[in-house]
């Protein structure tokens, strides 16, 4: 009952009042898929007893929810405990109701509903926190909830989560709509088994007794209880979960769907593009020009699928587990690294009919030379770090370890590895949290502190920068603060790869800068300050992934650039116990990868093959040239 002003008319819509609405919120799909599926379910449950109808949240009037009888929403939580997109201006609008003083507060009291959050454990008093927002707002407006909060982590299978709750959802929602706890068919099935075992208990919690009747089954809000798994969370839930596999079946078939390898329970290999591009002779990686990596030799992999972070440009779309620190069962590295050579072997193999693909290369691919641990996930995590790593030298194998700086102590416990690196996402806190979405709250300092920590090493660093127009490209300055930080021996600036709509990040072509505007941004951090001009300079560039690289000027040696690497020097030294530098095992640079040169680091013992609408546009500015 509105008092004035527009707003809803309680009287109509009756048709919504004979119908059960699954509502849903989603921004990666799960809670979309959840609700169709609960769709289906309900249907089979209620057959023509009440139709079932289902709607984003996006898309649904709100103005409608007066006249609706049962409602069930599925709605996923994002950062800072918020719904995602889909659901902003419901929530916004709710919100509004309810602090609007001519909105009757019984204006929803007509309404049964439940909700399913969806959300993950590791972001603790943030879990599924858009759910009980949502469940505080219904209940403010005197609609009355007819069974407590599911809430699902998307660290475990949903379905153990979710199928205990929906056994007492569905009696609950028949009863909703026609007054009958159960549908006539359940009775008897109920009956033979009473029959059959008459000392049974149907519910094990007791609860379910009065959850037929009007209301019987409602919770109050005041004392909001997650169900997971059909019982209350809290207690003894860290308990049950210190072993448990860091991949769910989910992630894994999602994972596996997008061609990777799952190596053990919590480590994978991918066959890289650029692998595959040289040994057809279609060019390496940008680690080929500036680091002298044989990108046909090269092996993708990471020991923890796992990371701390959910950055917006992450690739994996975000199908891999999240978490703060290691509590997963844990591999042995012999068995990671023997399997993921395995693995890796078995991918290059398959590639022996590929039309363009060099038989020598394919040859010499078998034997990998180089790893980059860099796949997907935080590798650093892994609390065998250091013995996988020196298994991997011990086969000749270089490592380029990539991390996300959020974990100082690991890199200062790390043994030497070929090249360092430290993603350098932003330049400033609040950047830093809306590129990266971190699940920690201090990552800030732990951000600042694994720069430091950078400072210590003596084997190549690395600082990688990924620009996304938009996001991270406004503090040149600020970049070139955090450089002192931590005296990286190479600047690694790359324009981010875009992979695609993802879902999870609203990514698109317009996010990924020019070669130029990388150029460009990598001349105004070296121009930010008297002292880093004094020592970097921009080196090399790769034109063809939209790449440069800063280097100390202590790589370039009598006016030649060295940042390739002597990799037989490297294995040397790491197995001789020696203390060495970066230095130590550096090569001279070959000219057509440095800054300025006319192929633009692309190796011209290599033939460059462009997408036909690039090749179009290409020869159409050359003709008119
Ligand atoms: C960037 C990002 C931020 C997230 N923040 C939270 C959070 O604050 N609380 C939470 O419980 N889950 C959080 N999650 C986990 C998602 O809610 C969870 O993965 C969910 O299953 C996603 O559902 P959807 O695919 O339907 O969007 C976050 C996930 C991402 C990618
Ligand atoms: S270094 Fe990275 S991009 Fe280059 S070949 Fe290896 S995995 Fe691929």
């Amino acid at each position: 009952m509105w008092s004035s002003l527009g707003r809803p008319d309680l009287r109509r819509g009756s048709s919504r009042g004979e119908r059960v609405l699954v509502l849903f919120a989603s921004l990666g799909g799960t809670a979309k898929a959840e609700a169709r599926q609960l769709v289906s379910q309900l249907r089979l449950y209620l057959l023509s007893r009440a139709h079932v109808a289902v709607s984003s949240m996006s898309d649904y009037n709100i103005d409608d929810l007066t006249s609706e009888r049962c409602v069930i929403v599925v709605i996923s939580t994002y950062t800072d405990g918020l719904p995602p997109p889909a659901g902003t201006s419901f929530f916004a609008m709710l919100e509004d109701w309810r602090n609007d003083f001519r909105v009757d507060k019984a204006a929803l009291a007509q309404l049964r509903y439940a909700i399913v959050g969806l959300g993950s454990h590791e972001y603790g008093e943030q879990f599924c926190r858009a759910a009980h927002t949502l469940d505080r707002l219904l209940h403010s407006l005197s609609a009355h909830r007819i069974l407590p909060t599911c809430t699902l982590t998307d660290t475990a299978d949903i379905p153990p989560q979710l199928t205990p709750w929906l056994t007492r959802l569905f009696p609950l929602v028949h009863a909703a709509m026609t007054g009958s706890p159960d549908p006539p068919e359940i009775h008897a099935a109920a009956a033979a088994a009473a029959e059959a075992d008459h000392e049974s208990d149907v519910e094990s919690d007791g609860s379910a007794s009065d959850d037929g009747q009007e209301g019987g089954g409602e919770a109050e809000a005041d004392d909001v209880e997650d169900i997971v798994g059909g019982k209350p969370s809290g207690e003894g839930s860290s308990a049950r979960e210190t072993a448990r596999e860091m991949v769910t079946s989910r992630q894994r078939a999602a994972l596996t769907k997008e061609g990777y390898r799952i190596v053990g329970s919590h480590s994978a290999v991918k066959l890289c593009r650029w692998t595959k591009h040289q040994l057809r002779g279609r060019g390496g990686c940008y680690k080929h020009s500036f680091y002298g990596i044989e990108s046909y030799a090269c092996m993708e992999a990471t020991p923890s699928l796992a990371c701390a972070n959910k950055c917006v440009f992450c690739w994996r779309h975000h199908k891999n587990p999240v978490g703060k620190e290691w509590r997963w069962a844990l591999d042995p590295p012999e068995m990671i690294v023997q399997q993921t050579i395995d693995n890796h072997r078995q991918l290059v193999k398959t590639l022996k009919g590929m039309p363009g693909v060099i038989p020598e290369r394919l040859e010499a691919a078998m034997k990998i030379r180089h790893c980059a641990l860099s796949l997907v996930g935080e590798p650093i995590m892994y609390p065998h770090i250091n013995e996988l790593i020196a298994m991997l030298h011990e086969r000749h194998i270089s490592t380029f370890l990539v991390t996300n700086a959020q974990f100082p102590e690991a890199i200062r416990n790390l043994k030497p590895v070929t090249q360092l690196y430290v993603s350098v996402d932003a330049a400033t806190p609040e950047t830093l949290k809306a590129v990266d979405r971190p699940l920690f709250g201090d990552y800030w300092d732990r951000f600042v502190d694994s720069l430091t920590a950078l400072r210590e090493r003596r084997q190549r660093t690395v600082y990688r920068l990924t620009l996304v127009k938009q996001h991270n490209m406004q503090d040149a300055c600020e970049y070139g603060r955090l450089v002192s930080l931590g005296r990286p021996d190479f600047i690694e600036i790359k324009s981010v790869t875009y992979c695609g709509t993802s879902t999870a990040s609203h990514l698109t072509i317009k996010h990924v800068p020019y070669h130029q505007e990388v150029l460009n941004f990598a001349d105004a951090i070296i121009s930010s300050s008297a002292e880093l001009a004094d020592e970097y300079e921009l080196a090399c560039e790769h034109e063809h992934s939209n790449c440069v690289v800063i280097a100390k000027k202590s790589f370039k040696i009598d006016g030649v650039w060295h940042t390739w690497i002597d990799y037989d020097r490297f294995h040397q030294l790491a197995t001789s116990g020696e203390l060495f530098g970066a230095l130590d095992y550096c090569a001279p640079t070959p000219q057509w990868a440095v800054r300025g040169a006319q192929e633009k680091g692309f190796d011209p013992i290599e033939t460059r093959h462009y997408p036909k609408g690039k090749a179009r546009r290409l020869r159409q500015t050359q003709d008119s040239q």
